[in-house]
């Protein structure tokens, strides 16, 4: 069975209801999930996984500082992480605030790590970016995202 890791950060709770619909989405297609924030999660856990979903808020255009330490963190795991499967999602405060970048230096840290980043071509393209609470279109590129999420990891044999 593939197991996924679900992190994320979440201050006033838009990001953690993201990432818990994510986390049952994969449930429910037989994934074995683990969702956890980012504090929580212990950095050597990563090579357990066949991938990661992550999620920050908009924090000034980026992720915040928390996610970002995760990442710092995972520093330790250079060269050992590769061909991992990373999908991105944010929440935001407003329609061009800066949400697609919180997604993209997400992904592009992964890609650092020689992981495999999801991009979409039906749903924001780096990522879901919710603006303020998750409303139905953002339910629905949440269920996009997993569906496309699992077909692709259910493809993909890990490196
Ligand atoms: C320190 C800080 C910086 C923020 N910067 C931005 C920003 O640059 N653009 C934006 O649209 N929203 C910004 N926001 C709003 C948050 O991204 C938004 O409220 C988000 O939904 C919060 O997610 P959360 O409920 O998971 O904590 C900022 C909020 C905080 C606290």
């Amino acid at each position: 069975m593939k197991k996924v890791l679900v992190t994320y950060y979440s201050r006033t709770g838009n990001t953690e209801k993201m990432a818990k619909i994510i986390a049952q989405g994969l449930a429910d297609k037989g994934i074995n999930v683990d969702l956890k924030r980012v504090d929580e999660v212990k950095i050597d856990s990563l090579t357990e996984y066949d991938g990661y979903i992550i999620g920050s808020p908009n924090y000034f255009g980026t992720m915040a500082a928390e996610v970002k330490k995760f990442i710092d963190e995972s520093v330790k795991y250079y060269r050992k992480i590769e061909g991992k499967l990373v999908a991105a999602f944010t929440s935001t405060g407003m329609i061009g605030g800066g949400g697609e970048t919180v997604c993209l230096d997400i992904l592009k840290a992964f890609l650092i790590h020689g992981c495999l980043c999801l991009g979409f071509t039906r749903l924001g393209h780096y990522g879901p970016v919710s603006i303020g609470k998750p409303d139905e279109r953002i339910e629905r590129e949440l269920a996009e995202m997993v569906n496309k999420y699992v077909e692709v990891l259910n493809r993909i044999n890990n490196v």
